[in-house]
């Protein structure tokens, strides 16, 4: 089966990293994960990350450079990384579709929510890109 993408997005802004607790569905509500969605047919990743952003979250952003890798989600999904920012002039994020609560992290705050599991190496590896110089190590 073609794998098809997820793209996620290490959102910061005041050195703090965005995480977002889906609503659905019921096997992955309250578990917190990167905003994001589906790339569709013919889209770009970054663009998709985009508009993404803006129908979850109602923010204007933009993307920066990908964290490296990809990691598995439900066949045949996979998620890929931006980090992304907030624009000039961007309202701040609020949680219109597929989540219920946000939470601006800062990198000692990363592992106090219930990330969902096949988000966590992917949110190490962005710590590694974002953070290098903090050790945010995840607690056992
Ligand atoms: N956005 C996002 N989705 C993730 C992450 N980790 C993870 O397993 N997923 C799963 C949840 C969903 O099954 C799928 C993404 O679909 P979605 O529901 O967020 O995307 P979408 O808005 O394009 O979806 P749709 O309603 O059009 O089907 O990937 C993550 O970090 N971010």
């Amino acid at each position: 089966m073609t794998e098809r993408i997820v793209v996620g997005a290490a959102l910061i802004d005041g050195g703090r990293l965005l995480a977002a607790r889906r609503s659905a569905p019921a096997e992955l509500a309250g578990r917190w994960e990167l905003p994001g969605g589906k790339v569709e047919a013919g889209e770009a990743p970054e663009a998709a990350l985009v508009r993404e952003l803006r129908e979850e979250l109602g923010v204007a952003a933009g993307t920066g450079e990908r964290v490296p890798g990809q990691w598995p989600l439900r066949a045949p999904y996979v998620l890929q990384v931006w980090t992304a920012r907030l624009l000039p002039g961007s309202a701040a994020p609020e949680p219109l579709e597929d989540h219920d609560a946000l939470r601006w992290l800062t990198p000692a705050q990363v592992w106090d929510v219930p990330w969902l599991e096949q988000d966590v190496p992917a949110v190490e590896r962005v710590l590694a890109q974002v953070w290098p110089e903090v050790r945010a190590a995840r607690p056992e």
